[in-house]
């Protein structure tokens, strides 16, 4: 856990550590795979920009979850990143890996298709950059975000999904946070990946993170109690008042 004294600083230490996970991967396998949360995560992304001696070449950008919308909706956890970040490195256009924009013009009844079609091609990179392990897809890293309801990725307290550990994406129409329908990460394909980085800015995340980081694990009303393995904390002062 790291805590810093304001969100410059946290943006900066995401991109070290992003930056360092790089390297290894790189270095080991080639190739360097990475999935993004939305929300306020994305404000932080541009820590990364400018920075030098980054790879970009060998990058591969995923996204935990996402809304299904058209890219250029404010709701677009890909547009965002785009926005915030993406679209100031260079980073091969065909290794940002969005969910299918025609698939979701309209919002009702697109999950379902987005999410087959999503599992469908990550499970065609799996011959590729990214390895697998007992079934399931080992991401080099995640950056997650959490709600102040203690859900991550779009895997909501006390829902379902939650426990659902088969495809490795799925669909969901009902989230409690618009726009109802979603597609997302399954838990087991969160805690394979090699390294998690949560990020809390702000006090409005200082209560959640609190609950998230005393809890005792495997809470259905908490989401991230589920999150295992090695998992980074960088937080700014106030998202670390109640700690
Ligand atoms: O809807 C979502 O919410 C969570 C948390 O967002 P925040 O704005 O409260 O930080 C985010 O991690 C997830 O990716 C997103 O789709």
């Amino acid at each position: 856990m790291h805590i810093f004294q304001d969100q410059a600083e946290v943006a900066d230490a995401l991109a070290s550590l992003t930056m360092k996970a790089a390297e290894q991967a790189i270095e080991e396998r080639g190739s360097f795979t990475v999935a993004l949360a939305g929300g306020s995560l994305i404000k932080l992304l541009g820590g990364l920009k400018g920075k030098n001696g980054i790879d970009w070449d060998n990058w591969h950008v995923f996204w935990v979850d996402e809304r299904c919308v058209p890219h250029d909706d404010p709701e677009s956890n890909y547009g965002g990143a785009l926005q915030a970040l993406l679209s100031d490195v260079p980073i091969p256009a065909s290794q940002l890996y969005a969910i299918k924009e025609s698939l979701c013009q309209k919002n009702e009844g697109a999950a379902q298709p987005c999410a087959a079609e999503y599992d469908a091609r990550l499970k065609g990179l799996s011959r590729s950059i990214l390895p697998t392990k007992d079934g399931l897809p080992i991401f080099d890293l995640l950056l997650l975000g959490f709600g102040p309801d203690g859900h991550i990725c779009s895997l909501f307290p006390e829902h379902p999904l939650l426990k659902v550990t088969q495809p490795w994406i799925l669909p969901i129409s009902d989230s409690p946070k618009p726009p109802p329908e979603r597609i997302t990460f399954s838990m087991p394909v969160v805690n394979a990946a090699k390294k998690k980085c949560f990020t809390a800015i702000g006090e409005g995340k200082a209560e959640m993170a609190a609950t998230i980081i005393k809890s005792a694990g495997d809470d259905p009303k908490i989401p991230a109690s589920y999150v295992k393995g090695d998992v980074a904390w960088l937080m700014d002062a106030a998202g670390a008042s109640l700690l």
